[in-house]
């Protein structure tokens, strides 16, 4: 195989069905009979199978035994159907996240996933990626590998292609990169050695088989709430069982009763609705472009203070046009160029120095670079055999942190040094610069002249650019003298999204920081003109500047990555929920560092990538601000369903313990009208619920503090009042029929206790503002799971056979307006406690004259 080339298409198709994909072992996915019998194995089934033995065994009452196994197989297959779901959505998840690797087939660079690699392929591998397969180095320009997960040697290693005599131990192999090592610098090709679980890594059995799924703060939250409302829910149930069995029930009444008001008071779905919700939020989240990885991620994004974003591409479209020249003491505006070639000069070293080229209208390459080949172009200049005539023999690859690159190349003369970088740091580098008296030395006054040109196009948002030649001695070294030619300035406009996205955050409360590796004039530029305020503080400041200093400013300049460390600490320090962005191989820290890491999808490094917990397919500032929007949305519906459930919990415990009490030893509802109430009619609502679109408020008020308890005294104040109306609405629904005998009583309770649900389920949508509010036609799952409840009620009070089973009887129309309003009271009656609410703070908040 001719290494250039690469493996022909067809003939790594064909490899590629011998090996197997280039993939580690992933844990089996479970099997779905298993999924479905988990669904069982908890202490709500296992209570309704005890529940349906007693019915069955002890009671001889078939039809109840028969209905008890039917509640729990529709509990079961619901569950069943919810997991399944998120199961998809998290497996939809990891095939977003999987890697993609560069590889020469045919003789063309292609993208190919990294499981279709095959041992013969040719991989080319750069800074910030991770290494996709085990290979021998076929190419090395200052390739270095960091191998500390295989070996253990935290130091990065030094690869080259010479191949090592005999067998060498792992960590000496220097001609050899394996799977999953990162490269921290330089780049190279690899020639596949072997794939998948052959690999030195795959050998260490399932070093990467693990997903985090541990349960969120949240989820163990509502753990600790559950528990609490069992314990609660308990002591009820031993107050009814006792005051039933002192009246004479049966033993088996008695049981039967106390099950089915445990199962009515215990929120045993709390757990399991919100990881759903998680799960759902995060597949719809990876829909609009941004992936979480972790699940708690999606809670602490809603928490977000502070954003910490990177400019170019995330702020600005990426789109980098050369605007304006600066040459031989000359400034002109590109539009202004005559085509003629006066500029030839400053340009051949230009576009010698870069790899991007123009291919059918596009710039395929770094966007800086192409810029300046269009700019070449467009100057008259025939890029392609200008960098044929002067061949490339080394390179000092451009590094964020040098902010410079140079290319040496064959001439005539000797050894040609090519430089381009920003303006300030070729500036210090350079000795004589080019005027329009010739090439002078850069005295001070010079200098002076050239930084002011360098200022006046930063402060019109360029990014400044410096072109240098100089003859090299030895390559790859930076000469000594080096003649500063020209400025280039190039424009980059922002996105139009971008001072929407801004905007927004600042509604929210939550503070944008810029932070970037440009010019501190053209970041305060860039930033003002998107809405960010504030001039920019420089590396400089930074290392210079305190803790508080630092979480005050908006706008960070020169920035390096140890920066971005500095800042992140010094705003989590200050008590702040930080969003960081970054994209670099020296990010990763900074990312992990931050509450939220966000990386690029699309220009970002394997590192970055790997490093965050939030990954944006199109790495746009706006996507982070939906992501913030979306987990703020779900914790608010998490909250919508816990006030709904809970209130019912509440409102079955108050209603079961008083009703027993009240009327002597007879329940207020059968056990099958309370599994009914729990199963059928509080589910789905709930999980619509789970589903409601934003708030329209929610990006208007400051953010949650992360780890904010869900049930704050005052919330669960005010559900246990819902609780309590709905309890005491359901005795007199059970007093207003109770002349016409118990059965009618107990459909009367039994139904405006179901109607008491859907009628708050409107409450819950919106803490403060009116039920009646924008929100109200919103969301047709909820209007139809609301539907889809009433008409279900209705079979249960008019079907003669559902009759038999729950004991209702059939209500008259009236019957049904009656148990209608007094539903409805729970309505008004939260209505007027927001409309007070809403009243007091009103006048709290009206300015003083
Ligand atoms: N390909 C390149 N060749 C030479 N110099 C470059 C190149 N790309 C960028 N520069 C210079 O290096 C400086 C820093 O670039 P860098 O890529 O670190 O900034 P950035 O990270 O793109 O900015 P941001 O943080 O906003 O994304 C730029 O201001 C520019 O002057």
């Amino acid at each position: 195989m001719d290494p250039t080339r690469g493996l022909d298409p067809d003939e790594a198709r064909r490899r590629l069905r011998q090996t197997g994909p280039n993939r580690l072992a992933e844990p089996a996915a479970r099997p779905w009979w298993r999924l479905l019998l988990a669904q069982f194995a908890n202490p709500l089934a296992v209570t309704l199978g005890a529940a349906a033995a007693v019915a069955g065994v002890v009671e001889r009452s078939y039809r109840e035994a028969i209905a008890i196994g039917i509640a729990l197989a529709l509990n079961g297959v619901l569950g069943f159907l919810q997991e399944r779901r998120s199961e998809r959505a998290v497996a939809e998840l990891r095939h977003m996240l999987s890697p993609s690797a560069r590889v020469r087939r045919g003789g063309a660079v292609l993208a190919v996933p990294a499981a279709e690699l095959v041992p013969g392929d040719v991989v080319l591998v750069r800074a910030g990626d991770r290494v996709p397969a085990d290979g021998r180095v076929l190419r090395a320009a200052n390739l270095e590998v960091d191998e500390s997960g295989l070996t253990g040697e935290t130091l990065p290693v030094s690869k080259s292609a010479v191949s090592l005599d005999g067998e060498a131990g792992l960590a000496d192999r220097t001609s050899m990169c394996h799977m999953t090592s990162t490269v921290t610098r330089g780049s190279g090709e690899l020639l596949v050695t072997t794939t998948g679980t052959r690999t030195e890594v795959g050998k260490v059995a399932d070093l990467l088989a693990h997903t985090s799924t541990e349960p969120t703060p949240l989820q163990r939250q509502l753990d600790r709430l559950g528990l609490r409302l069992a314990l609660l829910a308990g002591v009820a149930v031993v107050v009814v069982a006792a005051v039933l069995w002192l009246a004479g029930g049966s033993l088996g009444e008695v049981i039967t009763v106390a099950v089915a008001l445990g199962v009515a008071a215990i929120p045993e779905g709390l757990p399991a609705a919100v990881a759903v919700t998680l799960t759902l939020g995060m597949r719809k989240m990876a829909r609009q472009r941004a992936i979480v990885k972790r699940l708690p991620a999606v809670e602490t994004l809603g928490a977000t203070t502070v954003i910490c974003t990177d400019k170019t591409g995330t702020l600005t479209v990426n789109r980098m046009t050369a605007r304006s020249v600066w040459y031989a003491g000359r400034g002109r505006t590109v539009a202004s160029l005559d085509g003629g070639l006066d500029l030839r000069d400053l340009l051949v070293p230009a576009v010698l120095c870069g790899d991007a080229v123009v291919r059918d209208g596009a710039v395929v390459g770094d966007p800086i670079e192409g810029a300046l080949v269009v700019l070449a172009a467009k100057a008259g200049l025939d890029v392609a055999s200008e960098r044929a005539a002067a061949p490339r023999i080394a390179e000092i690859p451009f590094d964020p942190g040098l902010r410079y690159m140079a290319t040496f190349h064959r001439t005539v003369a000797g050894t040609r040094a090519c430089v381009k970088g920003a303006a300030d740091v070729l500036l210090d580098l350079a000795t004589r610069v080019r005027t329009e008296l010739g090439d002078v030395e850069l005295t001070r006054p010079v200098r002076t002249r050239l930084t002011a040109e360098i200022d006046r196009l930063a402060h019109r948002g360029e990014r400044v650019l410096a072109v240098a030649i100089g003859d090299a001695s030895v390559a790859p070294e930076l000469p000594a003298d080096l003649l500063l030619l020209g400025l280039i300035g190039v424009t980059d406009p922002p996105r139009p999204e971008a001072a929407d996205a801004i905007a927004e955050c600042k509604a929210a409360g939550i503070d944008v920081k810029m932070i970037t590796g440009d010019h501190p004039t053209t970041a305060t530029a860039v930033a003002n003109a998107v809405g960010i305020d504030g001039s920019a503080l420089s590396g400089t400041d930074i290392e210079r500047l305190g803790d508080e200093s630092l979480t005050q400013a908006a706008v960070f300049a020169r920035v390096t990555p140890e920066h971005k460390i500095r800042i992140v600490r010094a705003l989590r320090r200050s008590g702040h929920v930080v969003a960081m962005t970054g994209d670099g191989v020296n990010d990763a820290p900074a990312l992990k560092g931050a509450d939220i890491g966000v990386a690029m999808g699309r220009t970002g490094s394997d590192v970055a990538k790997e490093a965050a917990a939030m990954i944006l397919t199109d790495d746009n500032f706006a996507t982070i601000v939906t992501a913030v929007r979306h987990g703020r949305t779900i914790r608010d519906n998490i909250v919508k369903f816990v006030r709904f459930q809970v209130s019912t919990n509440v409102a079955a415990i108050l209603a079961m313990a008083a009703g027993s009490v009240l009327l002597a030893g007879a329940s207020l509802m059968t056990p099958l009208m309370l599994l009914w109430v729990n199963v059928i009619a509080d589910g789905p609502p709930a999980l619509a619920l789970g589903l409601e679109p934003a708030r329209p408020g929610v990006m208007r008020e400051p953010p949650q503090r992360a780890g904010a308890q869900i049930l704050t005294g005052r919330r669960l104040g005010w559900i246990t009042a819902a609780g309590a109306v709905m309890a005491v609405g359901t005795l007199a629904a059970f007093g207003l029929g109770s002349p016409r005998g118990v059965p009618t009583a107990r459909t009367l309770a039994f139904t405006t206790f179901v109607l008491f649900q859907l009628v708050n389920l409107l409450n819950v949508r919106d803490e403060r503002g009116s039920a009646f509010g924008p929100l109200l036609v919103r969301n047709w799952r909820l209007w139809a799971a609301m539907a889809s409840v009433v008409v279900l009620q209705a079979a249960a009070v008019h079907l003669p056979a559902a009759q038999g089973l729950f004991g209702t009887t059939a209500l008259r129309p009236v019957d049904w307006l009656v148990a209608l309003a007094i539903a409805s009271s729970v309505l008004w009656l939260e209505e007027l406690r927001k409309g007070f609410l809403r009243i007091t703070r009103r006048r709290r908040t009206r300015p003083c004259r």
